[in-house]
């Protein structure tokens, strides 16, 4: 097993007196790999990459960020939050220049300078001035410079034209495997997602619906298609099925050789996901890679 960039042991998040935001999350993590948090909007995403970031605290469960508390891990992590908080007043060479101050001996100025040239962004402009688009590649300079060990990236590529977004995860994707960094991206795009990263986490009404390898995941997975009820597929566990036009479509868990009736694939990531968003009291699902080692200190 690889080493571990977050863990979480029945972690669990309420604001207030609301409905818990998460419910004992359980999940690893691995170092070094590109993972998505995917779910439906108030799923808890943004939630669980804010207590990573340690800048909310679990009301319940315990968290490890590159194995120690959230708050230890932050001078090692860089963190974008989805509505890309700057300083309004400050230009972006200034911006710039706070991000080396405050990161000394780790900051990366020609990365970061390279990130906003590529978006012939003005550095005298001030961030007050720039369009949602410029202030989230500012927003990727300042996490890319500050060379951290772990990216916590929350919606990163949302306003970002095409073009854009392309460019930037090059360059996120390029700067990661070059420096083994891990990333930890939320996002509702599926493309984006499918290209880049090979880790997922589904969470889905504050709680973890798929954890894993997005290969060992698909891999888990059948889309099975025959002209026969869903009644008939039993001993696999259904995720869920429909009636379409050849018979059933389902998506499975096969427990054994399925049925020479049906015709089986292997989803695509959107299948998957779609079918996952859909069945939210499906069983959840963590790979071996993705469940934290039994016995192991997690702190809060
Ligand atoms: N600061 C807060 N105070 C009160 N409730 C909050 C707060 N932040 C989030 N919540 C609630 O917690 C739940 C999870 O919200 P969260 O922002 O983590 O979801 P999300 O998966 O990131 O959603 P989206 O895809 O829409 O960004 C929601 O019900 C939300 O209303």
């Amino acid at each position: 097993m690889t080493g571990t960039a977050i863990e979480a042991a029945a972690l669990s998040k309420t604001y207030g007196r609301r409905a818990p935001a998460l419910h004992d999350c359980t999940f690893r993590l691995p170092a070094g790999r590109i993972c998505a948090v995917v779910g439906p909007n108030g799923a808890g995403k943004s939630t669980l990459l804010a207590l990573a970031a340690g800048l909310a605290r679990p009301t319940a469960g315990r968290l490890t960020v590159l194995g120690t508390t959230p708050a230890a891990a932050r001078a090692r992590l860089a963190y974008v939050a989805q509505d890309k908080p700057l300083h309004p007043q400050l230009s972006v060479a200034d911006t710039l220049r706070l991000g080396a101050e405050l990161n000394p001996g780790r900051w990366d100025a020609a990365l970061a300078g390279r990130v906003v040239a590529e978006g012939e962004v003005d550095p005298g402009v001030r961030v007050r001035a720039l369009s949602g688009g410029q202030r989230t590649r500012v927003a990727l300079a300042l996490a890319l410079g500050k060379r951290a060990e772990l990216l916590l990236l929350d919606e990163p590529m949302a306003d970002l034209d095409p073009l854009a977004r392309h460019q930037l995860m090059g360059t996120l994707m390029a700067q990661a495997a070059e420096h083994g960094t891990t990333v930890v991206m939320s996002s509702h795009i599926v493309g984006e997602l499918a290209d880049s990263c090979d880790q997922l986490l589904l969470v889905s009404g504050g709680r973890i619906r798929l954890g894993g390898p997005i290969d060992d995941l698909l891999a888990a997975h059948s889309l099975v298609t025959g002209r026969r009820p869903a009644a008939g597929l039993a001993p696999h566990t259904v995720v869920e099925s429909r009636a379409s036009g050849r018979g059933t479509t389902a998506l499975i868990r096969p427990a054994g050789p399925v049925d020479a009736g049906w015709e089986a694939r292997e989803p695509s990531l959107e299948d998957l996901l779609l079918a996952h968003l859909r069945s939210p009291d499906a069983p959840a699902l963590l790979t071996e890679d993705a469940s934290p080692a039994t016995g192991n200190e997690v702190t809060a």
